[in-house]
């Protein structure tokens, strides 16, 4: 029997000390009637003589509900008992070997911690990868901890089905939105569960709609501007116009229009941790977009939120001014943002004034942006885009990374309404990091759009008025 990918969306690993006095076959059929796709069977401590017979129990609940039956490590075990397949760990017999001993028809999969261990499977005819430990995990202490990133490289490069491993739960199998895994194997958050069933139930609905989704998603944490043009409005329209799904979490609610801010009210930081709570547990967003966060608490609830839930692709807008000129963030709250916020930026993206203050430094031309770009993003140890849309000449953006810097040529458009142009080009770079790119592409596509949406010369209120961020759709008419 050889593996159907589709096996792999559920893989539930036994561990004896879930027993509790009953037998492993019981709990293995729990399992699969909640959903379970695949088993193996992992035991550490055992007799050869009890494995097999635990083993031979197990499998004929398996081969009842057409369930494979992988056996860990015991190739010799796997062929006497004509099991399925064997996994096989970095150190136990080696892959070549159980090749020969099983034949082209059992199914071997193998452990593996980095992408050089993936090619060397991959190369020695593994059917699967077990790919770990994502997330810390109480069944192995020795294992090692890899990055969503790792495993979403292993995935994109190596033309067979990866499992993510370790430490999976109910709430953390969201994060795996947007990741080419195949499925997940997971031991305690199943079979150390109360109702076996019930949890393996709830755990394949999750990773089902993970793995089906499709559509990229982002989210914006920031203010909202009752005019519409900058803030969370206009976070929502550029990410709708840049095709993600868009969600919301508000930090701060403004009265504002093209002429200035007549009003700030502030979200409590509960309420701000309890609409991230929502989204995070849910839809887990692909990318997220950080604009206006006036407070410290709220900061410090964003902060703490992001890591709780390991939030990837984080575009952070260091809102201080409006392109009106009113203050949007209290002093105490910059050093809350450099200190919290910072560390956990993909890219900072500061405009001239906004790098002035984060950097010391005065800027005039584009060395000085380069000066200015260097030091923050080697203060703050992520990359930067240094807006140019105050340079008195072309608008051309500046990305420094990791000791690399890149122009963003622009042409500087004879448009005075550019409300939102922050927020704007921060959302449309959150959105295509979501849809996978990376972040020089990212950047690149965000300045095409909103030049774009400069470009469409969309002229409302009585101030420096928004930008047509819906211009894309003309094209549809
Ligand atoms: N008149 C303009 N023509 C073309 N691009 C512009 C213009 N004004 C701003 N931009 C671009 O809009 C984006 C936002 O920049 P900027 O206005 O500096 O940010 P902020 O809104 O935070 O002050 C940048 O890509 C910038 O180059
Ligand atoms: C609620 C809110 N957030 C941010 C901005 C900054 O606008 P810009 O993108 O022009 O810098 C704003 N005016 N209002
Ligand atoms: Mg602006």
């Amino acid at each position: 029997m050889k593996l159907n990918k589709e096996d792999l969306l559920l893989y539930g690993v036994t561990d004896s000390k879930y027993l509790k006095g009953r037998k492993m076959s019981e709990l293995v059929e729990e399992a699969i009637l909640g959903g379970v796709t695949m088993i193996q069977l992992r035991e550490k401590e055992m007799t050869h003589e009890a494995f097999k017979q635990e083993a031979l129990d197990v499998q004929s609940v398996c081969q009842k509900h057409h369930v494979p039956l992988i056996i860990n490590d015991d190739v010799e075990l796997c062929k006497e008992i004509d099991a399925d397949g064997v996994h096989i760990g970095q150190d136990d017999l080696n892959l070549k070997e159980a090749r020969k001993i099983l034949g082209e028809d059992k199914i071997i999969g193998v452990s593996a911690h980095n992408y050089e261990e993936a090619k060397i499977a991959l190369e020695n005819g593994a059917d699967y990868l077990g790919v770990g430990a994502i997330f810390a995990t109480q069944t192995k202490d020795d294992a090692q901890n890899i990055s969503m990133d790792t495993l979403n490289e292993i995935c994109q490069k190596v033309d067979i089905p990866v499992v993510a491993i370790g430490g999976i739960n109910q709430v953390n199998i969201l994060e795996f939105m947007g990741v080419a895994i195949d499925g997940v194997a997971i031991v305690s958050s199943i079979f150390g569960s109360d109702d076996i069933q019930k949890a393996s139930s709830l755990l394949k609905d999750k990773i089902q709609r993970v793995i089906s989704n499709k559509m990229p998603t982002c989210l914006t944490i920031a203010g909202s501007d009752s005019s519409g043009g900058a803030g969370i409005q206009a976070d929502l329209k550029t990410m709708l116009a840049n095709r993600v799904y868009a969600m919301s979490v508000i930090a701060a609610l403004t009265a504002q229009n093209t002429t200035g801010v007549d009003a700030i009210y502030d979200v409590g930081a509960s309420f701000v941790a309890s609409q991230m709570d929502s989204v995070f547990t849910d839809i887990y967003p692909m990318a997220v977009k950080i604009g206006m966060v006036s407070q410290k608490e709220v900061i410090l609830s964003i902060s703490g939120k992001l890591k709780q839930y390991h939030a990837r692709n984080i575009v952070v807008d260091p809102v201080m001014v409006a392109t009106s000129g009113a203050k949007l963030i209290s002093d105490e709250a910059i050093d809350t943002l450099k200190e919290n916020l910072f560390p956990l930026a993909t890219v900072l993206t500061p405009n001239i004034p906004e790098a002035e203050v984060l950097s010391g430094l005065k800027i005039n031309n584009e060395e000085e942006m380069l000066t200015a770009a260097k030091y923050i993003g080697d203060h703050y140890h992520c990359a930067v885009l240094l807006k140019g849309g105050h340079q008195i000449n072309d608008a051309n953006d500046l990305l420094y990374k990791e000791g690399n810097y890149q122009w963003f040529k622009g042409k500087r458009i004879n448009n005075n309404n550019t409300h939102g142009t922050g927020c704007t080009l921060s959302s449309a770079i959150a959105s295509y990091l979501a849809r996978g790119e990376n972040l020089e592409n990212a950047v690149k596509k965000a300045k095409d759009y909103i030049s774009g949406a400069l470009a469409a010369m969309l002229d409302l209120g009585q101030g420096q008025g928004p930008m047509d961020h819906g211009y894309v759709l003309d094209k549809k008419d």
